[in-house]
This record gives structure tokens, sequence and C-alpha cells, in this order.
């Protein structure tokens, strides 16, 4: 491995051109070596803006090629699987963004493949666990200051999502981040899920279940309570309040500057998406992947946040939810023992 770490980006849509800027400007230690798209001419174009850059048409290549220590997958959910196993393969460790993949069956088999190398190459994508809030919410539960959280309420709201967002993507892309936060905040698994449908919005393209709420118990009896609305019209929001036997505490309230303008108005700024309101966290969390990755020689673990396990615990709980999305019951969440990998 050269000293700056070599990464290939597969996928350079929205996010995977929004890690390549990240890398490139922000992240100490590494450089963006390779760029793939399912359209090369996509990746040529962003490949001639950075030195030392080179597109690769095939991404089984560009994750083999010997200039290549690392790779960050930010391709569409449904081709994370077989990327992620020429990655395991490779011996390549690789950051990908949520979710692990789509099936709890494919996930289920990238956890074992990887517990068969005996190296931990896999990151999973979860940022909130880097974002600065999360974390201060996380310090405060575990030091006992609120005592023992017993309720959970988030609310995840996006102004819009991409035209082929469906009802049960809304559970595996979106409630998603919910799933990994409740067992990031709680340290502990969720048992089962329950997905409510209110009357749609009327603005949501036609059949889109949106909003919907979803409710989790944990193994020690929590509740969890997460509303998901993708297509608002408005901003993004993310909050998140926890609520314990000795206090709650609350964030993603977005209390910036708030300003009296028009007579009658009061309030702030919103975040316009993701992309602001988790900046820090990317940030974070890639320059934290990169410093294991660098440091991972050694020791074998290549991560420094959430792995593949956390990974499938989370598309066994999409799973639940997906089948509750159609029954209207609460389904209780599949899982193998974590001792049986
Ligand atoms: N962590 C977050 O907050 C966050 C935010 C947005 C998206 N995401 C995740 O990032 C991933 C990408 O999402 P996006 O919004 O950037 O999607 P996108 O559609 O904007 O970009 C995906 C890119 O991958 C390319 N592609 C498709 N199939 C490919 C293949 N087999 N090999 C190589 N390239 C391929 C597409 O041409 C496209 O350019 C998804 O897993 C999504 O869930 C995470
Ligand atoms: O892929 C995106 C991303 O994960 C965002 O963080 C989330 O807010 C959106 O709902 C989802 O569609």
């Amino acid at each position: 491995m050269s000293n700056e770490l070599r990464i290939a980006v597969l996928g350079v849509g929205m996010m995977g051109a929004d890690h390549v800027a990240r890398i490139t400007n922000k992240i100490a230690g590494a450089r963006v070596a390779v760029v793939n798209d399912f359209f090369a001419e996509k990746a040529e174009e962003l490949a001639a803006t950075i030195p030392g850059c080179r597109a690769i048409a095939d991404p089984f290549d560009a994750i083999a090629d010997p200039e290549v220590d690392a790779v960050l997958l930010a391709t569409p959910g449904p081709t994370h699987e077989k990327q992620l196993l020429a990655c395991l393969e490779h011996g390549k460790p690789v950051l990908c963004e949520k979710p692990l993949t789509t099936e709890v069956e494919t996930s289920l088999a990238v956890v074992k493949a990887e517990a068969a190398l005996g190296k931990t190459l896999i990151q999973v994508g979860f940022m909130r666990r880097f974002d600065n809030e999360y974390a201060e919410l996380k310090s405060l539960i575990d030091s006992g200051d609120i005592g023992r959280p017993l309720v959970v309420h988030c609310a995840h709201r996006n102004p819009t999502v991409p035209p082929n967002f469906d009802s049960a993507m809304i559970v595996k892309d979106s409630l998603v981040h919910e799933v990994d936060v409740t067992r990031f905040l709680l340290d502990e698994e969720i048992t089962s899920v329950q997905i409510i449908k209110p009357s749609a919005n009327a603005s949501a393209p036609e059949g889109l279940q949106d909003p919907q709420i979803a409710l989790f118990a944990t193994e020690s009896g929590r509740h969890v309570d997460a509303e998901v609305f993708v297509t608002t019209g408005v901003a993004y929001e993310v909050r998140t309040e926890v609520v314990a036997e000795l206090g709650s505490a609350m964030i993603g309230l977005d209390v910036g500057l708030v300003r009296k303008s028009k007579p009658g108005t009061w309030g702030g700024t919103i975040t316009p998406s993701f992309k602001e309101r988790f900046g820090q966290a990317y940030d974070t969390e890639i320059q934290r992947w990169v410093n294991a990755v660098q440091a991972g020689a050694e020791t074998g673990n290549y991560i420094d946040g959430p792995g593949a396990w956390d990974g499938y615990a989370a598309a066994a709980v999409c799973a639940a939810g997906v089948k509750s999305l159609e029954t209207g019951e609460r389904v209780a969440v599949e899982m193998v023992a974590r001792s049986s990998i």
C-alpha cells in the first residue's frame, strides 16, 4: 500500500460524486485513484478533473486493480452484494453506502463471506453514528445522566426522493437509518416491527405510501416510533428524542439563527438536504475510515464504525418492515445468532 490510500469510487451519481469531492478536497491521507460508473462517460468526465485519477469501465476490474488499495461503493443498493463479495475476494477494504444489501439473505451471505476471511474489511455507511449531535446523544445515554432510555421518537422527513422510490424503499432506504440509530443508541437488537400507514400525501406519486409510521420493540421491551415522510416538499428534517427514566434529550432541532421577519413570522432555516445536514458526519466517517484502513494491515480490522453485522441486522429489520407494510401486522424480526457466524 502506498502512503496515500488509493481509493476506487464505484458509482459517481449524487452520493459518489459528493464523496469524490470530499476525498479530493478534505480528507487527509487518501486520494481518488479510480472512478467507475455504469455510464462510462460520466466516470471519464469526472476522472479528467482529478489529478492522477483513471476511469475504469468495469466495476470488477476497478476492484481488482493492483493500484487500488480500498473501495468506496456508492452504487445503488441492489448492486452492492456482488461488488462487496468481489472486494472480499481481492482483500480490499470497502466503505459501502447504506444499505449493505437490499435483501436479508444477501446481507447474511456477505457477513458469512467476511467472517470466513478472518479480517474485518466492510464498513457500512450509516453516517449518523459520526454526526456530532448523535455522538453527543449517545455519550449522554452512556453516561447514565438521564437514566435508562425507555422510548425513542424519530422523525425523518425528506423534501423529495428520486422518481424510482416505492413504498418498500421508504423502509429499506430511509427507515433503515432509524433502524441503525435505534441499535446504536440502545445497544440492543430490534425484535419486531409494525408499519402504520396513515392517509397518503396527495402530492406523493400515485401508489406511494408516504408517510409511514414504524413501531419497533427491542429485546428488553423498549419502544421506538419513527415517522418517515419523504415527499414533504419542505426541507430535510431528522429529529431523535430519547425519553429516559431521569429525563429526556432531543437532537435535530436546527436551532441556529432564529429570526422574526415579516409580521407574524418567526423562525430560522432548515437544511435543504442530507448533504448539508450530515456533511460533517460524512467527512468524519470517511476520514476515520481512511485512518482505520491505513492502520488495518497490522490489526486485521479495516473499519472504524458500523460493520457487515450492523448492515445485516438492519436488513433483517427492514425485511420485517416490508412484510408489515403488506399486512399491517406486527412482524417478528428473524435473525441468526451472531455467535453462529
Ligand atoms: N448515507 C446517506 O445519507 C446517503 C444519501 C444518498 C444515497 N445514499 C446511498 O448511496 C448509494 C447511491 O445513491 P445515490 O443517491 O448516489 O444514487 P444515484 O442514482 O445518484 O447514483 C448511483 C450511480 O451508480 C451508477 N451505477 C448503477 N449501477 C452501477 C453498477 N453496477 N456499477 C457501477 N455504477 C453503477 C449509476 O449510473 C449512478 O451514477 C445508495 O446505496 C444510496 O442508498 C446514502
Ligand atoms: O438515500 C437517502 C439517504 O440515505 C438519506 O440520508 C435519507 O434521508 C433518504 O431518505 C434516503 O433516500
